[in-house]
């Protein structure tokens, strides 16, 4: 493998279902993703999006086909290998946000340490709201958060243990278009400036446009990909043309 790589998928197959019916999920999908690279997956409803993401991240297991990470194959690893990898060298954003009510913003921030049982230093959980530009937040819980807030302190807690990749789905589902702009151009800063690896599901062409790459799925094959001229009219053509497909 490349070693530059950060994640590589290898004729990824996702099978469901029995044999009189089977769904092809995702149908033999290979694709790499680099350091410092933001790349939006896009398709149709039911085109295997949530599928590649969820194998991708090691959340779901491929019925055929390998998955690696950081330069480990997922199908080597135990289920108690696999969950040590995802704690440590993933990190997951969600359009709910899934922050904890109970537990500030700090705390939140601080769960996936302790969840690795790592000593808790206050100071690195400040730091990382401090990178997302909420210091101020840091004793707030989520209720006394807006959404754009809420999804800078899960954006905060993702890259607390500096995962190799993060992975967002929808990640600004739940954000009006100001906020949304605020939360993808942090992201967009993280590639840029911190090298950080970013694989997002969206169904949004301006959100993809934040993009170095995007990759359309269909029928859970890679049917496309954008690497120049990412904008969202062009993404918005081209997503209409396969929804014109798949409704045929
Ligand atoms: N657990 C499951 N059992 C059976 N079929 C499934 C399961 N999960 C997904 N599928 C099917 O696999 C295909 C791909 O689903 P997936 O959720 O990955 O698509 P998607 O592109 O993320 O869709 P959407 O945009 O609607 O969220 C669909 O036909 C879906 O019905």
């Amino acid at each position: 493998m490349d070693v530059k790589e950060t994640v590589r998928l290898w004729s990824v197959r996702r099978l469901y279902g029995t044999a009189d019916r089977t769904v092809r999920a995702l149908d033999g999908v290979t694709a790499s993703f680099h350091p410092g690279t933001l790349t939006a997956v896009m398709g149709p409803s039911g085109s295997g999006k949530s599928t590649l993401l969820h194998c991708a991240a090691g959340l779901d297991r491929p019925t055929e086909g390998k998955v690696v990470i950081d330069g480990t194959d997922l199908g080597e690893l135990d289920e108690t290998g696999l969950t040590l990898l995802r704690r440590e060298r993933v990190g997951f954003v969600f359009q709910a946000f899934n922050l904890v009510s109970a537990l500030t913003a700090e705390q939140n921030v601080a769960l996936p340490l302790k969840l690795a049982g790592r000593p808790i230093a206050p100071a690195e959980a400040r730091a990382a709201l401090a990178e997302v530009g909420l210091a101020e937040r840091a004793g707030h819980r989520p209720s006394g958060l807006s959404g754009g807030e809420q999804q800078r302190v899960a954006i905060a807690r993702a890259l607390i243990t500096r995962p190799a990749v993060l992975f967002a789905d929808e990640p600004t589902g739940q954000l009006d278009t100001k906020t949304s702009r605020q939360v993808l151009g942090m992201l967009r800063d993280l590639v840029d400036n911190q090298a950080q690896t970013v694989i997002m599901v969206t169904h949004d062409p301006v959100t993809a446009s934040y993009a170095d790459r995007v990759l359309f799925l269909a029928d859970g094959r890679l049917v496309d990909e954008f690497t120049t001229g990412v904008t969202a009219e062009a993404v918005a053509a081209r997503m209409a043309n396969l929804e014109a497909v798949a409704s045929c």
